[in-house]
This record gives structure tokens, sequence and C-alpha cells, in this order.
């Protein structure tokens, strides 16, 4: 089953709540939260405020991307706002290891992420220890780019690794992921499509995210 998170970087962030409930009514199932720390990608956004804020607004399970450096010291506090799932980059985490189970050991499932230029093998030692990976599409730090068609046997890779060790892992895929790309990601074999402008700059988001879903 494909599931698809709606990112809320894309949202008229005066009317969240309005916004969530959107995509919530029109079959999202998760909300993408991404958090930027001006100093890992060139932008500033969301905090555990925000988390804390929209956790009661909604039923759905809140995704939330850690495009942030340091982040065990922040794990808790995203933790107690409500997120759901916790993913870090491989890029920010010189003891992934440590803050993968920082993340468990907080009851959250615990994410993986790689930039378009990091190789699989950055995660093949850790994989059996995580609930999700998810392969960036774009350079993180921005909604509305270009997809980046060459993570495509990336996420092949990832999918053979899964596969082979008979793994219980969600593999996700974020930035510039519309009803074209959609495709070519579920068909190299993600199960989670991530997408901010393809469905909030669409007035009707139901349909939106049925075209994503390739219904
Ligand atoms: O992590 C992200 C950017 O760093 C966002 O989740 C992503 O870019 C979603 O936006 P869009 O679908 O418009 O590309
Ligand atoms: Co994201």
């Amino acid at each position: 089953m494909i599931k698809i998170a709606p990112s809320i970087l894309s949202a008229n962030f005066a009317k969240l709540a309005e916004e969530i409930a959107d995509v919530e009514k029109g079959g999202a199932d998760y909300i993408h939260v991404d958090v930027m720390d001006g100093h890992f990608v060139p932008n500033l956004t969301i905090g555990p405020l925000v988390v804390e804020a929209i956790r009661p607004i909604t039923n759905l399970p809140l995704d939330v991307h850690l495009m942030i450096e340091n982040p065990d010291q922040y794990i808790p506090m995203f933790a107690k706002a409500g997120a759901d799932y916790l993913s870090v980059h491989v890029e920010a985490c010189p003891h992934l290891h440590r803050t993968i189970h920082l993340i468990k050991e907080h009851g959250v499932k615990a994410g993986v992420v790689l930039n378009p230029h990091t190789p699989v093998a950055m995660i093949e030692h850790i994989i059996t220890d995580v609930d999700l990976v998810l392969l960036m599409t774009v350079n993180p730090g921005f909604g509305g780019q270009k997809f980046i068609h060459s993570v495509l046997p990336k996420i092949e890779r990832v999918a053979q690794i899964v596969k082979e060790r008979g793994l219980n892992v969600e593999i996700e895929v974020d930035g510039g992921v519309n009803e074209d790309t959609a495709k070519l990601c579920v068909e190299a074999g993600a199960n989670v499509l991530v997408a901010g402008s393809a469905i909030y700059n669409k007035k009707d988001r139901a349909a939106a995210i049925r075209a994503i879903r390739g219904e």
C-alpha cells in the first residue's frame, strides 16, 4: 500500500489547522513536518512548539524530518511534543547508532535520511535498527524543487536490501514528488511519498493526493 505524507512546508501557516484538516480529509496517511535549523540547511522553519500545537488537531501520525545539526539535543523535545516518527540525516550524525537508539528509547519510530549524493552503503549497518529510510530526491532546504532522477537506483538498492533481509522498513522519498515522479518512485520500490507543493499548491488536495497515489 502506498502512503502519502503531505509536507506542511508548502501549507499556509496562517491557517495551519485548516490546511492539515484538508489533507487528512483528502486521504493523507501521515503529516510530514520539515524541521530546518539554518545550519545543516540554509533555511529556518519549525520547532517542537509547532509539533506540540498540531499534535491534538489531527489523528494522523506526525512524520518529523529533522534537517538539523546535533539532533541528539532536540530529540527528547520533539518526542515530548508528540512526534510519531523522527528521521535524522546520516550527514548530520557522526554517532548514528547512538542517535537512532536515542529516538527509540523515547518510544518514537526512527528514520534515517540520505541526501541525494550520499551512497546507500552509509546505512547498510544501521538499516536493521530503523523503522524508515528516507531518500531525498532534492537537496534539502526548500520546497518546490526539481526531482533528481539519479536517486532512483538508490531506491531500488534500498528495496533490494529490505527484501533480501526480510526487514519491516518503510521506504520514503521526499522532494519534487508529483504524479509523474511518484510513479517512478513506486516502481523503484518506495512506499511512502512526501509531497509539499504538488499537494498544497493545488486547490483540490484530495484530487492531488489521489493523483500522486496513482488512483
Ligand atoms: O524536506 C523537504 C525539503 O528539504 C520537503 O519535505 C520537500 O521539499 C517537500 O516539498 P516539495 O514536495 O515541494 O519538493
Ligand atoms: Co522533508
